[in-house]
């Protein structure tokens, strides 16, 4: 996939004007001022800001977990006023959302029942989910006996075995250790691929958001606007040697660290 063609892509997940403030003892306390941004169909797009701008609050906003105050937030053009049905959530705490008393093969099960589907299409999406993410051989094994990249892991095989158009991920690999984070960085990137699905990720690793991203949205100012939003245009295939190396990536860093400075 060339950077071209995603951004000749047609646009899957539109914000405009979003603002969202939150009602609290003390009165309406606003968090979102105004955000407007795209993100095209298999694009990777990474949300980086300072601490606590808002960035879990826009994503609750995207996937219809918290309501959104004014403006919009668009899926395929239709507004997203619930959890749509074409998104699926990854957080940061894969411990809270595995279910310890469930083998790994059936929490990836769980969300797939309310889908109504064929039983060899369930079967063959489990199937498949599990040997994306390296996990095939480890079925019958409880998430207590993985380690935490493998539980991880998890966590993103039940998301993608549901088939979302679009992939949210809150700060998905900050509770692993380096290398792991690397391997998970590259199996987002694989799934991508594998599955041409969009991703939209939270993180606060600015080489994560260089190494991952089509697009990252930097937002600053609070209550929260879109400070910058910049293109990267490595294409698909990235290495984490190789892409880290080039000097293309030293200077987007710079660049996205230098507005998240400004920005806090
Ligand atoms: N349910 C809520 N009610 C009231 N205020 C809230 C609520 N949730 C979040 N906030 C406030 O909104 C602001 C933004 O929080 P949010 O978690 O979205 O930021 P963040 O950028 O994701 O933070 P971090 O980078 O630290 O994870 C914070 O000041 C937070 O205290």
């Amino acid at each position: 996939m060339t950077s071209d063609t995603l951004r000749d892509a047609p646009v899957r997940l539109s914000v405009r004007g979003l603002a969202k403030s939150y009602d609290t003892k003390r009165g309406s306390v606003p968090v979102i001022a105004d955000l407007t941004f795209d993100v095209r169909v298999g694009e990777i797009a990474c949300i980086v800001g300072p601490s606590g701008i808002g960035k879990t609050t826009l994503l609750k906003c995207l996937t219809g977990l918290q309501s959104i105050s004014s403006g919009q937030a668009l899926i395929d053009g239709r507004p997203i006023d619930g959890p749509p049905e074409e998104m699926a959530l990854v957080f940061q705490e894969y411990t809270r959302s595995l279910m310890p008393w469930l083998t790994v093969e059936k929490n990836v099960r769980l969300p797939l029942k309310h889908l109504r589907l064929p039983a060899a299409e369930r079967e063959e999406r489990i199937r498949g989910a599990l040997a994306a993410v390296g996990l095939a051989g480890a079925e019958s094994k409880y998430p207590w006996q993985l380690s935490g990249g493998m539980q991880q892991r998890v966590a993103i095989a039940r998301a993608i075995a549901y088939r979302p158009e679009v992939l949210v991920m809150d700060e998905p690999f900050a509770s692993v250790d380096a290398q792991t984070r690397f391997e998970l960085e590259d199996l987002c990137l694989r799934i991508r691929e594998q599955f041409g699905m969009t991703i939209v990720v939270v993180t606060h690793d600015i080489d994560e958001a260089v190494y991952l991203s089509d697009r990252v949205i930097v937002l600053g100012e609070r209550p929260a606007r879109v400070t910058e939003i910049i293109d990267v245009d490595f294409g698909g295939a990235r290495d984490q040697l190789t892409t880290r190396a080039v000097p293309e990536f030293a200077e987007l860093r710079s660049e996205v660290f230098e507005l998240i400075r400004k920005a806090g």
